[in-house]
């Protein structure tokens, strides 16, 4: 597995007001969408494109454009949602299918709830956004079911990530080809006894929509 973590001083600096607790919930769901749209960037670095000739008001000059079929932007709900519009703003025609994910809070098992996807994603270029990669079992479930339906160029962008569930990506995906990039805000220090980011910034999908 690939990671890149994006290490810009913009990244760090909304990061750090997002981590704030004080920080209320209007703030934090603008803060995830411009984070999304920044690490969109390095995200992106290797979306599928193809040339396309036009004429500007001067010379004819050669251009390119995104590849058919457009990328999926696949957000794990909750959190995922928070980074959608920071993502399709950068990828206007990107399609975007969902997953729907629960990460049980006494065993950390993550169970499917929902899923609206393509059958066939073996000719898809597939973005999966989830603000928290802590124990990692959220995300391997959902990358084992992504490739399940034959995605073969997979990227997970995620805002924070645990040393415990980068490593826990790589020993389960291990088999995965081409292998998975992930891109993140940053590598955090560890988890807690209750699978907590460290530092983190508490429960993504609560500050972003309340406690449900
Ligand atoms: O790496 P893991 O240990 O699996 O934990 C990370 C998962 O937990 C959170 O979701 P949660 O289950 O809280 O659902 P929510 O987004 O609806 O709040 C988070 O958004 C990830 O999906
Ligand atoms: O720190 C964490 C871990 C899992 N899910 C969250 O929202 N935050
Ligand atoms: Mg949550």
């Amino acid at each position: 597995m690939r990671v890149l973590t994006a290490d810009h001083p913009l990244i760090q600096h909304k990061l750090t007001y997002l981590r704030d607790k004080r920080t209320d919930s209007p703030t934090f769901r603008r803060l995830a969408e411009e984070l999304m749209t920044l690490l969109a960037y390095e995200a992106t670095r290797e979306v599928r494109i193809e040339p396309f000739e036009i004429d500007t008001p001067v010379a004819r000059t050669t251009g390119i454009k995104l590849s058919n079929p457009k990328p999926l932007v696949v957000p794990i709900l909750r959190a995922g949602l928070g980074m959608l519009e920071g993502m399709v703003r950068m990828l206007p025609s990107a399609e975007v299918g969902f997953l729907g994910m629960q990460r049980n809070e006494v065993t950390l098992e993550a169970t499917t709830y929902a899923n609206r996807l393509p059958d066939d994603l073996t000719n898809r270029q597939v973005f999966v956004l989830d603000p928290m990669l802590a124990t990692g079992g959220s995300m391997v479930d959902a990358i084992r079911f992504l490739v399940e339906r034959g995605a073969k160029d997979i990227t997970a962008v995620t805002l924070l990530a645990a040393p415990e569930g980068i490593a826990f990506m790589q020993e389960q995906l291990a088999d995965v080809a081409p292998p998975i990039t992930l891109v993140t805000g940053s590598i955090d220090e560890r988890l807690n006894e209750h699978g907590y980011i460290v530092p983190g910034l508490g429960d993504a999908g609560d500050r972003l929509y309340g406690v449900v």
